[in-house]
């Protein structure tokens, strides 16, 4: 969910494109983003403090561990709620223990039908699955991913230059760097930074950082390949027309990030990314081999467990609702990385991009039986709605009928 950087009263990582109007990039946070209403006004002003010295520093989560500290900073440790909820719950015995694998080799012959019943009923359950045979070459995966890694760990002045939050306002190259969209708005920060880059429309390409701008490139065409078979495969999912769903995110609007999650000293103080669900229509990850995402599937944390050679794709908020409420836009988050290594996440979110756009469950989809779960807005609508509510549960709720 987004790009301008911008987060809105939930504490969202919740960025929009807004020149375009678009949600692009990353998360909504389903906590409430307030600080502690029993902080002393000394605190607030000390955390406030804390907060500006670490985004002036412009050193992100990596420069802090990088200086070799062992033990977190006050503004990264989560309330307890969110931190006994990473203990790991013995899982039920009747209950799923990680996320579907849906193989998509014939995804456009003989395999077809079975695959889009699978991606259909895999979607309406818990709107998270993975992806192999999915026509993205590994090396491709391999060298994408170790290029942002590249870029993360450059000296600090290389991505100071590109420190900033301010996306979506007039100058806007589409291209920023910056340690937790939500820094001033979130309850607790995280320990992750993000390297976000607008890929639909395009942005100043001369302003990606060399380290990673062909692979970045390269990234897109392939995201982009995969982007229109998965909508294709999803609309028929929904019996709809297999080209629906690409119609309406066209022209289209696409973001990526890059999030880079070293190793922190005390992880169960912590996450990686709050809690949050992805605002567009789907979203398509790319995790290196370390493990970190996890899924909500009812009262339960479903882990995502990285499978070489595996992608994963989940359903957002944008298509929840234009399916009215038959696919799922579930609540995700990662875990803080305990492991030496850093972890690398690359993310792409394909949205809607034009403000006037009509949302709201698709007509084909109502009928007396299933009444409309959604009310029609518009894209501009779905946008101020993120900057504006004081929502603490997913932005689907703000549109229900
Ligand atoms: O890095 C991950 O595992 C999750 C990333 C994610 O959910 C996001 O960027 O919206
Ligand atoms: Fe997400």
């Amino acid at each position: 969910m987004n790009v301008g950087g911008v987060s809105s009263s939930h504490g969202a990582s919740l960025s929009f494109s807004l020149q375009h109007d678009t949600p692009v990039g990353q998360t909504r946070n389903s906590e409430s983003p307030t600080m502690g209403v029993t902080d002393t006004t000394q605190q607030a002003f000390d955390r406030a403090q804390e907060l500006k010295q670490f985004d002036e520093s412009k050193q992100g989560v990596k420069g802090l561990v990088d200086s070799g500290l062992t033990s977190i900073p006050s503004h990264f440790i989560h309330p307890p709620e969110t931190l006994s909820s990473l203990k790991t719950a013995q899982p039920r015995p009747d209950s799923i223990h990680s996320i579907p694998i849906i193989d998509l080799s014939g995804w456009d012959s003989s395999r077809r039908p079975s695959i889009i019943e699978e991606v259909g009923r895999v979607s309406r359950e818990l709107g998270f699955f993975q992806v192999v045979n999915h026509g993205v070459p590994t090396e491709v995966m391999d060298r994408t991913s170790t290029a942002v890694k590249a870029f993360n760990e450059l000296p600090v002045e290389a991505k100071a230059r590109i420190y900033r939050r301010e996306m979506g306002r007039e100058g806007d190259t589409g291209v920023a760097y910056f340690s937790n969209v939500d820094l001033f708005h979130a309850k607790a920060a995280s320990w992750r930074d993000t390297l976000q880059i607008r890929l639909e429309p395009k942005p100043d390409i001369a302003e990606i950082p060399e380290v990673c701008r062909n692979e970045v490139m390269e990234w897109d065409q392939q995201t982009q390949r995969l982007g229109r078979i998965l909508l294709g495969l999803l609309s028929e999912g929904l019996g709809l027309s297999p080209e629906k769903l690409q119609e309406l995110t066209c022209p289209e609007s696409r973001a990526m990030v890059g999030n880079y999650y070293p190793c922190c000293p005390q992880p169960d103080l912590t996450v990686g990314l709050a809690c949050h669900t992805d605002p567009g229509v789907i979203a398509v990850l790319l995790q290196d081999q370390l493990p970190g995402l996890q899924v909500k599937h009812g009262d339960e944390w479903l882990d995502a467990p990285p499978i070489p050679g595996a992608l994963v794709v989940n359903i957002g908020d944008i298509l929840q609702i234009m399916s009215n409420n038959e696919y799922k836009s579930a609540e995700h988050r990662a875990l803080a990385n305990p492991n030496r290594e850093p972890r690398v996440t690359i993310v792409v979110f394909h949205n809607v991009s034009n403000v006037d756009t009509q949302l709201g469950p698709l007509p084909e989809l109502v009928s007396s039986d299933k009444p409309a779960a959604f009310r029609q807005f518009t894209m501009g609508e779905y946008r101020r709605a993120f900057f504006t509510t004081e929502l603490d549960d997913s932005l689907v709720n703000y549109f229900r009928a």
